[in-house]
């Protein structure tokens, strides 16, 4: 293949992963009802869906929501989406985020874009969490992608040594890594912790890991989201499909 004919080829390819993040969104959107409470996620999915939001909302659809990130929020507002916080606005009807990777069961891996803690806090404070996903994060066991765990500074490496010891526990054995923004600079998550990227391959029981995760006392939260996703709206080459229930409870 030439060199301009494989430029061609990832351009497109971008262009369709694009165009199916979108697609999810656009479906997603369709369940937002006049005077709805919403929680916006992160990421290039979750961006589709605040700027499909916005075009609704200058045409007049009222609604208020909570961002899940300080990129989000600078997002929506210049769109010109009303804005509340979770103290102004303590329960959600829905929210609307993207996935890192998820199963049949509806379990989740998030936390790629470093936003997994308040993005983790607003879905359970909404009745329904809806996740936007393209075809390729669907998985039928989580792991592929590396679990962000998100962990106070004070004592990291300690902690990173606790989390390592736990997984062992549980036959996962996988490099950890410092999250870093740039070489050598660490990332730092909007509450001011940091990430750890866990490759641990397949996770078996990801109810297990969660449970003994959330245990360890230097851990803020991980990226394993059980038992929030309601509905998942997977965009592949042949449309939109959803998987859960779009006006139910977390499977
Ligand atoms: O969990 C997240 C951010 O913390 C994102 O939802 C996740 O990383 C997916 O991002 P994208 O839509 O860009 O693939």
């Amino acid at each position: 293949m030439s060199e301009r004919r494989s430029e061609a080829n990832v351009r497109m390819s971008a262009f369709s992963a694009e165009a199916m993040k979108r697609a999810a969104a656009r479906a997603a959107l369709e369940s937002v009802t006049h005077g709805m409470r919403l929680g916006l996620g992160t990421g290039s999915t979750a961006a589709h869906f605040v700027d499909l939001l916005g075009a609704r909302v200058k045409e007049g659809l009222e609604v208020v929501c909570v961002p899940t990130s300080e990129r989000t929020r600078a997002q929506a507002e210049s769109l010109g989406i009303p804005l509340s916080t979770l103290d102004e606005t303590p329960q959600l009807d829905l929210t609307v985020d993207g996935a890192d990777e998820f199963d049949a069961a509806l379990r989740l891996i998030k936390g790629g874009g470093g936003a997994l803690l308040r993005e983790k806090i607003v879905a359970a404070a909404s009745t329904r969490m809806f996740v936007i996903a393209d075809a390729t994060k669907e998985v039928r066991t989580l792991g592929a992608f590396p679990l962000p765990v998100e962990i106070d500074r004070f004592g990291a490496r300690s902690t990173m040594l606790h989390i390592e010891r736990v997984a062992r526990g549980l036959g996962l054995i996988g490099p950890l890594a410092m999250r870093e923004a740039e070489p050598g600079e660490r990332f730092i998550t909007d509450g001011g912790h940091y990430i750890v990227d866990c490759a641990f391959g397949a996770i078996d029981d990801p109810d297990a890991l969660a449970a003994r995760l959330s245990a360890i006392p230097g851990v803020v939260d991980h990226g394993l989201f059980i038992g929030l996703a309601t509905a998942i709206f997977i965009a592949g080459a042949e449309g939109v499909r959803i998987l859960g229930n779009i006006s139910g409870d977390p499977l």
